[in-house]
This record gives C-alpha cells, structure tokens and sequence, in this order.
C-alpha cells in the first residue's frame, strides 16, 4: 500500500495504561471520554446519536461496524452525541437499500475520532473486569505525543461520577410533538410534559402513535412552567451524566407527584423517580448497554428482552412493596429486575400515580417486548382522570 491509502495510526488508552493500537477511524484527534461497551449487534447509528452517551467513548462488542452505512431517518437526536468511537472491523463500503452515506465519513464531518482494527473482546473483557474507566483516543499526530504525556491527558479528565450533563444536551426551547405528526386520527387523548435529559427521538413517537401530545421541554423547566400546560402526565426521558447531580429534576418531580399528576420515566427518568422517593443511585462496574438485556416483569413473571444502557442505578429494597423514605409516597415496589445481575429496572408506586423503568421501551435500537409501558401509562393517565371526575360528582 502507498503511504497516501495507509490510515493514519491511532491508540486507545485507558486510565490504568493499558493502551490498544489500531487505525484512525472518522475525525483524527483527540478524544476523551469514560470507556465502555455495547453488546448491540444492530443499531450503531442509533447508538452514536443517543444524546445518553454524551461523554463516553463507545466499545462496540458487534466485530463488524458501518456496513449498512447511515441514514436519516435513524437518528435518535440531531446529532453524534458519543465523544469517540471503537470498532473492530469498520466497513469499507456501506451496502443497504437505506444508505445515504457512510458511517466514516459520517463521524469526520460531525468531529468525532474513533479508532479501528482494535481488539474488541480484549477491550471488553478489561472494561468487565476493571470496570468503565476514564480513556482517550488519540489519532494522526496526537497519537505522537509520548505515552505519558498521552496518559496524563487521559487522567486529567473528570469522571463520570458526580457529573451533571443532562441540561447540556437538553433542547433549549419546547415544542410540541402532535399525534397527527404519526399516523394518529382525530383528537389527542393526553397530552403530557415531557422533561428532555436527552430524549431520543423515538420517545415522543411512540406517545403521539397511541394519541398523546407531549411537550418536549428543557431540562431546566420549572414545575410552575409545566403545570402552567395542565398536563394529564408527566414524563422523564433518559439522559447522561450521574443522576445523583439531578437535584432539580429531583424537585421538579417531587412537585409533581405531590400534586398528584401520573409520572412515568425512562432510565434517568427512573433514576430521577427513585431519587424524588427517597432512594440513592450507584455506579453500577461496567452498566449495562445493549440490546439483548433480559429484564423480569416482576407483576406478570414475563420476561422482557430489553434496550438499554445505563451506568448507574437506584438502590432500593427487592423484597416490597415497603415504605418509600420519603413517606408521604407511600408504598414502593421494584417492578422489574435485571435478569443478569439483579439491579432494578423498574419503580412502582402503588399509592400514587408513578412509575419508571431504567431500560428502552422506545427500543430504538432494540426488540419491542416492553411496549406495552407506554399503554401502561396512558391507561394510568385514564384511570386517574376517572377517579378525578369520579371526585368532582
Ligand atoms: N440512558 C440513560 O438514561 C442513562 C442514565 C444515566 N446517565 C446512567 O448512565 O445510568
């Protein structure tokens, strides 16, 4: 090969030193972020435009990336949110009917660096045993610096722990995502206030498809300013960063379930939600991101293959239902349970109109078994509409 078609070079190095060489991939640069990996074979686009993985530099287990190329219509957001990017085998070409250009060339034009021809599993298997770590990917003539000098840059980055970075990505203005939009005839059902942490796109979707208006909303929006939209619920979406930096996510719901308005949150949202109940986050080693997430509704004994990703999780009792320590909510249940390791994966109030999953029903990428929990809240949004009309006889 001439030196002109020879990819630059480029290493992965993680904060315990253990560094991984390989070829420049998209943008050339620096790249930071905290390390970690998914196993989902499909979705990569999807993946990277998941504003949840703002800061992180993505490991994708799939050993062959890009080979559908990128599209449209699969973004989750308006943009590649991942900080960097780590596959094994990145497709030379993209071939699929929906292709609209390639995944490399796709991460050059949006700045992202990533690094390719790395052993994956090797990576992962680190990542399992060590845990997410702080990392950087250095490409082109950053990958020239000495390896201490590249180190230290690595280390010199904060950590994911105690970071707040949901209002960063949040939108900065509202707007309305209309029923009619999706395929939905006549009058919407509900409408809801739904927080943006860094909502994906197919959030919204999936409300309007089954009738529901949602107001998208900036993550700094005031209880005040939603209830001002006399919303039949309220709704948290996923998003980055440590949630136990959310405290005004934390009061913004707490208004709401004292005002008895149905909750329903997605990831961050059940985070949000466990926190708002009194419970504490934790950073789970190395979280859990995929597509393949087995997940037991714990009401019905089904079992759900499940999207997600997530780093932290709530810290509540298994056993229950039991007293939340914010009393004035009542009685708690851990609904669903990983199948994998046991940490919660869902949130279930059961004397107020609440509760939150900590994995994807939107499932984009994803299969579509936990649908069923956008039904789940609008038929909660009906109930507490009835028992209201109910009172007011
Ligand atoms: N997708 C999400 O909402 C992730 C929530 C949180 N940032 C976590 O890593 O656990």
């Amino acid at each position: 090969m001439s030196d002109a078609i020879m990819p630059a070079q480029a290493l992965l190095v993680l904060e315990d030193g253990r560094t991984f060489r390989g070829a420049s991939y998209g943008a050339q640069g620096t790249a930071l972020g905290e390390a970690v990996f998914t196993t989902g074979m499909t979705g990569y686009q999807e993946t990277l435009t998941d504003p949840s993985y703002a800061r992180q530099l993505i490991v994708q287990t799939a050993p062959h990336i890009g080979n559908t190329g990128v599209n449209a219509a699969d973004n989750e957001s308006s943009k590649i949110w991942a900080a960097g990017y780590v596959v094994r085998d990145a497709a030379r070409r993209p071939s699929n009917w929906r292709s609209e250009g390639s995944l490399d060339d796709e991460l050059s034009s949006q700045g992202v660096v990533g690094i390719s021809g790395v052993d994956t599993r090797a990576i992962t298997r680190h990542l399992r045993e060590r845990g997410a770590m702080k990392a950087g990917i250095f490409s082109g003539a950053d990958a020239d610096r000495t390896p201490a000098e590249l180190l230290a840059e690595v280390l010199a980055q904060p950590s994911m722990e105690g970071l707040q970075l949901a209002e960063e990505v949040s939108v900065k203005e509202a707007y309305v995502v209309e029923p009619s939009a999706h395929g939905w005839e006549g009058e919407p059902l509900f409408s809801i206030a739904a927080l943006d942490l860094g909502i994906k796109a197919m959030t919204p979707q999936r409300f309007a498809e089954r009738g529901v208006r949602v107001h998208v909303l900036p993550a700094t929006t005031t209880f005040e300013e939603a209830a001002a939209l006399n919303p039949d619920g309220v709704f948290l979406s996923n998003g980055p960063g440590d949630p136990a930096t959310a405290n005004r996510q934390v009061g913004f719901v707490r208004s709401f379930l004292d005002a008895g308005v149905p909750y329903f949150g997605i990831c961050f949202g059940n985070q949000i939600l466990g926190r708002a109940l009194g419970y504490g986050t934790y950073k789970l080693r190395y979280g859990h991101r995929g597509i393949n997430q087995p997940v037991m509704d714990r009401s019905t004994g089904k079992v759900e293959i499940t999207s997600q990703n997530h780093g932290f999780a709530v810290d509540a009792p298994l056993d229950g239902p039991t007293q939340a320590p914010e009393e004035r909510f009542g009685r708690v249940e851990v609904s669903h349970i990983s199948l994998n390791d046991q940490v919660v994966e869902g949130l279930s109030c059961l004397d107020i109109p609440a509760f939150s999953v900590q994995y994807h029903p939107e499932a984009a990428a994803g299969p579509h078994d936990a649908a069923y929990l956008f039904d789940r809240f609008i038929a909660l949004m009906s109930a507490t509409k009835n028992a209201q009309t109910e009172e007011s006889k």
